[in-house]
C-alpha cells in the first residue's frame, strides 16, 4: 500500500461502529495527524473500546469512511503498521517466556513465513525493550514482572515493528502510581521519536505529560476535543 506524503495517520469521516449491527459509536469525524498523541476518554459504556477496536476490525464498522495514511483502511494488508496494546493482558500471567521472546514474537508475526528472525530483528527487539526501560529485564520471565513492567513489555511488542499508529487500551489500569509515571515517560519518549498514539484512558492525570490532545466521547459521539496540549 503506497502512502500519500502529507496524509494524516488516521481520518474518520462520519464513521460509525457497533456490535451485531447495532450502532454504539458515531457518526464521528476525527483527524489524527502524524506524530500526535491523542487520548480518548469518556464515561463507561461511551464507546471508547468499540471505536478503537473498530479500527482494528474487531468491532463492526457500520458506516462512513476510515482512512489510514490517506488510503482506505480496508486496503491495509500489512497489519503490523498498526500496533495494539489491549486492556486485558492477564494471559501474560501464564506465559512462560522471557521479555525478549514475547517482543520477538511480535517481530516474527510481521515477517514473511519463510524468513527466520536474524540479527537485525534481534537488534530491533533490544531497542524496543530498551525504549520501554526494560533493557535489564530482557531475559526475565514475563510472568515474574510487576503489572507495570508487564504492560511495558507489551508496549515494546506493539512498537517492535515501528508501526505508523499504536492503539493502547487503558495502559495505566491496574498499575501503581509510580509505575504509571514511568509508563507516561515511556509513552512520552515514543511520541518524541515521532510515533502516533491513540490511547483510551479513564485516568488522564498520570498520562498528561504524554498527551497532545484529549477527545471525550459521550454516548458514542465526540463531546469535547481539547487540542494543543503541548507535552512538556
Ligand atoms: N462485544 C460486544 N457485543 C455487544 N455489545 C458490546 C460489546 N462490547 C461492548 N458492547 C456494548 O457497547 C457499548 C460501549 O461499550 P465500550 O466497551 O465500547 O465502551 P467503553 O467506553 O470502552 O467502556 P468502558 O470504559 O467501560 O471500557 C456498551 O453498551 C457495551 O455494552
Amino acid at each position: 500500500m503506497s502512502t500519500l506524503p502529507e496524509s494524516p495517520t488516521l481520518e474518520l469521516v462520519g464513521a460509525s461502529f457497533g456490535h451485531g449491527g447495532h450502532r454504539v459509536v458515531g457518526p464521528v469525524d476525527l483527524v489524527v495527524p502524524r506524530g500526535q498523541s491523542l487520548a480518548i476518554t469518556g464515561p463507561n459504556g461511551s464507546g471508547k473500546t468499540t471505536l478503537v477496536t473498530g479500527l482494528l476490525g474487531l468491532s463492526d464498522h457500520l458506516g462512513g469512511q476510515l482512512l489510514f495514511r490517506g488510503r482506505p483502511l480496508h486496503e491495509l494488508t500489512d497489519r503490523s503498521r498498526i500496533g495494539y496494546v489491549p486492556q486485558h493482558h492477564t494471559v501474560a500471567d501464564r506465559i512462560h517466556a522471557t521479555v525478549g521472546e514475547v517482543v520477538l514474537a511480535g517481530r516474527v508475526a510481521a515477517l514473511p513465513w519463510w524468513r527466520h528472525p536474524g540479527r537485525a530483528d534481534r537488534e530491533r527487539v533490544r531497542e524496543a525493550v530498551e525504549a520501554v526501560g526494560l533493557g535489564d529485564r530482557i531475559g526475565h520471565n514475563i510472568a515474574q514482572l510487576s503489572g507495570g513492567q508487564r504492560r511495558r513489555a507489551l508496549i515494546a511488542r506493539a512498537f517492535v515493528n515501528e508501526p505508523d499508529l499504536v492503539i493502547l487500551d487503558e495502559p495505566t489500569a491496574g498499575v501503581d502510581v509510580s509505575n504509571q509515571a514511568l509508563l507516561a515517560d515511556v509513552l512520552r519518549g515514543l511520541v518524541d521519536r515521532g510515533y502516533t498514539l491513540v490511547t483510551i484512558t479513564h485516568e488522564l492525570g498520570p498520562l498528561r505529560p504524554a498527551l497532545d490532545r484529549v477527545v471525550t466521547l459521550e454516548a458514542g459521539r465526540i463531546a469535547h476535543d481539547e487540542e494543543g496540549l503541548r507535552h512538556g
